[in-house]
């Protein structure tokens, strides 16, 4: 048997003349593009898109909502015309939010139990035109009281069984409109198995639930507001309902019985203050989890990149990836058109 040659070596003259002995440099597999894509451990794809769209009534046309710049109003053609960009970017699912005109608003809500409201017609000429694309409707009363809570209120009180039964029938409504994914965002106790009892007896087995499960009282909703038109109306604030964000361990507790009550997916909002609670919700049930970058964290982004304060483009990509990289299986994203554009580009 031959002796093997020894291996080739860099010349000691080489070497620079004061390394140091370390037997791990992790700086080798970030050396290259190649090298850093190699080992790349999360990535984000069009997969994990689901994008939020504000309507308003009106023959045509768009209105911008000042606080989220380059999101604006749309009207039902208008979102038609968004919905079917959407499919031919292949982002899976869209989430549609009601601009309700105010005379229509009311303590009850009660325009969100009329099948031919805003948000049901969006729904069915979607549904008609882009019958690929998922739709997602969200269950609360907000866009529809004249005080802006998620549900009726008896004095100061947010009243929640008798929200409940209102939510069902929105809900069911909904869902013959064509909905694809009911989402309750109210945070009331009970509602999804109460919508679930609700869209199977009326024939809804395959309709899915995203539960909007740990949604916490946030100061991030402030721009959604504007768009939906609450942030005027909103009579006090919504800590009764919504989650402290102090608290972690009850963020398990609300995904827990939403899974219990039939959740097929969960979601936890805010979205980037809250990845903690991603983490946490992933690792514990180890179900399809979602978090919502929600208007306030897409304003901030843009505010500051308007100002040229930060790469907006790269602000973008970097907190999409860290929903990847803390167990997100998909974000609410008002960005998802651009980026799902970007990774087209990219190929
Ligand atoms: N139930 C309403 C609802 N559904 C989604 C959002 C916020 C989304 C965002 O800020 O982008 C809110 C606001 C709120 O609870 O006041
Ligand atoms: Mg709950």
């Amino acid at each position: 048997m031959s002796k093997l040659s020894p291996l080739p070596r860099r010349s000691s003259e080489e070497a620079p003349a004061s390394s140091l002995n370390l037997s791990h440099r992790l700086r080798r597999n970030r050396k290259a593009d190649w090298a850093r894509r190699l080992v790349q451990e999360n990535v984000l794809t069009v997969n994990d898109l689901i994008w939020p769209i504000f309507v308003v009534e009106g023959a045509s046309g768009r209105t911008p909502v000042a606080s989220m710049p380059g999101v604006d109003r749309l009207t039902i053609t208008e979102a038609v015309r968004e919905a079917e960009r959407a499919a031919s970017l292949d982002i899976p699912a869209i989430a549609l939010f009601p601009y309700t005109d105010p005379a229509l608003r009311d303590p009850t809500g009660s325009e969100s139990l009329n099948s031919r409201n805003l948000v049901c017609r969006a729904a069915r000429e979607i549904k008609k035109a882009v019958p690929s694309i998922g739709i997602i409707c969200d269950v609360a009363l907000d866009p529809y009281t004249s005080h802006g809570h998620d549900g009726v209120m008896d004095g100061e009180r947010i009243l929640n069984d008798e929200t409940v039964s209102l939510l069902v029938r929105q809900a069911v409504l909904q869902a013959e409109a064509g909905a694809d994914i009911i989402a309750p965002s109210d945070m009331m106790d009970g509602r999804v198995a109460a919508i679930r009892e609700g869209l199977d007896a009326a024939g809804f087995l395959d309709v899915q639930i995203m539960a909007y499960a740990a949604k916490y009282a946030s100061a991030f909703y402030g721009p959604f507001r504007d768009a939906i038109g609450t942030s005027a109306t909103l009579v006090g604030d919504k800590r009764t309902y919504q989650m402290d964000p102090a608290n972690s361990d009850e963020a398990l507790r609300e995904v827990a019985l939403d899974l219990e009550e039939g959740a097929d997916m969960i979601m936890v909002k805010p979205g980037m203050p809250y990845l903690d609670i991603v983490r946490r919700v992933k690792e514990t049930f180890a179900v399809p989890t979602f978090a919502y970058q929600v208007s306030g964290e897409y304003a901030m982004i843009q505010a500051a990149a308007g100002n040229g304060w930060i790469d907006g483009e790269r602000a973008m990509m970097e907190s999409l990836l860290a929903f990847k990289r803390a167990g997100a299986d998909g974000i609410l994203t008002y960005f998802a058109p651009h980026v799902a554009q970007k990774l087209k580009n990219r190929g």
